[in-house]
């Protein structure tokens, strides 16, 4: 079928920084896809582009076969975006801005109260639900803020969902509902590209993911792809170990945070490594340790490095940006 967003070649240069360098992107209906990144990487200039607020400088891009470039506004009406700053809800309780949102995008009355009233149910945000907010949201938490407002991007079908990073200030259950709610949303029939900095979470809802790092895809696929040799590897979690420690055997990587050192290791080490901790921690020297599969999120941080590489300039200002460009 037909993808509801293909950016091919995508590029956008602000000055010297190439915040998008010839970026492919296709989202397909009924699917989500996830854009990672560190800060900076070039996420939100990709969604905004989608959403024709940006103009690139080169590159095609379409949304639900439409060129956002030649018919920006025609574009727009096949997506729904939630920004990545706090939507503007002052004189507006959470029903009544889902309610606009849902009509704006030609629901009748009635069936925008339906859709308002199923997402505050949804996203358990009923407790403000008539609770008008005041100048810049006064009166209402950030979180109950952004669950409204991805509450508005998803009140009507619409080909194209683009999120940026619907998750912040939402706690730890209402994440839960809202990730939930976007699987929803593609189960649907709706494309959707999520932008979040939440690897581990993403994980759960994402079909395929895209990494960008100096606004260049630099890995893309889906979980188990990016995963690849990196991601049959376990993880050795070690709770205040001294900082002479010295595994018996091979380690890929090694991390200290605070009182916890990661170790990478393959798969072959398993029994070693556990022996090992074992010992360490008969004799007191660890705490505590623990040996699981590697997340997604340490594939992630492998492909991009511990820090971020900020933007390029040139095609080989970092290293990630001398590999071979991804496509997804
Ligand atoms: N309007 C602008 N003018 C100048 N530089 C810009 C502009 N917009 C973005 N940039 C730069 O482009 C690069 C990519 O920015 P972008 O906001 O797309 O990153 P991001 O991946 O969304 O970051 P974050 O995760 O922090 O939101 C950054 O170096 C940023 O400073």
């Amino acid at each position: 079928m037909q993808h509801v967003l293909a950016a091919r070649r995508l590029t956008k240069t602000y000055g010297t920084t190439r915040a998008n360098d010839e970026v492919d992107l296709t989202v397909r209906p009924g699917e989500v896809v996830g854009l990672l990144g560190h800060n900076g990487a070039g996420k939100t200039t990709l969604v905004s582009q989608a959403a024709g607020l940006v103009r690139p400088d080169v590159g095609t891009l379409h949304v639900a076969g439409v060129d956002v470039l030649a018919q920006p506004a025609v574009a727009r009406r096949a997506l729904a975006l939630q920004p990545q700053s706090q939507v503007p809800l002052d004189g507006l309780s959470p029903t009544s801005a889902i309610r606009l949102a849902a009509r704006l995008r030609g629901l009748s009355r009635r069936d925008a109260a339906a859709a308002a009233a199923d997402l505050v149910d949804r996203l358990d945000i009923g407790r403000w639900a008539r609770q008008r907010a005041g100048a810049e949201g006064a009166g209402l938490s950030g979180g109950v803020r952004r669950l409204t407002a991805f509450a508005m991007a998803a009140a009507a079908p619409v080909p194209l969902v683009v999120l940026d990073e619907p998750t912040n200030d939402v706690d730890a259950a209402r994440r839960r509902l809202l990730w939930a709610h976007v699987r929803r949303l593609a189960d649907d029939g709706a494309g959707v590209l999520l932008v979040t900095h939440n690897v581990a979470e993403a994980e759960s809802v994402v079909d395929r993911l895209a990494v960008l790092d100096g606004g260049a895809v630099v890995a893309a696929g889906t979980p188990q792809d990016l995963r690849g040799p990196i991601g049959t590897g376990l993880r050795l979690e070690l709770w205040s170990a001294p900082d002479d420690v010295a595994p018996p055997f091979p380690v890929s990587r090694s991390v200290r945070t605070g009182r916890r050192t990661l170790l990478s290791i393959p798969r072959e080490s398993a029994e070693h490594a556990v022996a090992w901790a074992s010992s360490l921690h008969q004799r007191g020297a660890v705490e505590q340790f623990s040996l699981t599969p590697m997340s997604l999120e340490d594939v992630y941080l492998a492909l991009t490095g511990p820090s971020p590489a900020g933007p390029a300039t040139t095609r080989s200002a970092t290293a990630s940006a001398e590999k071979e460009p991804a496509h997804v």
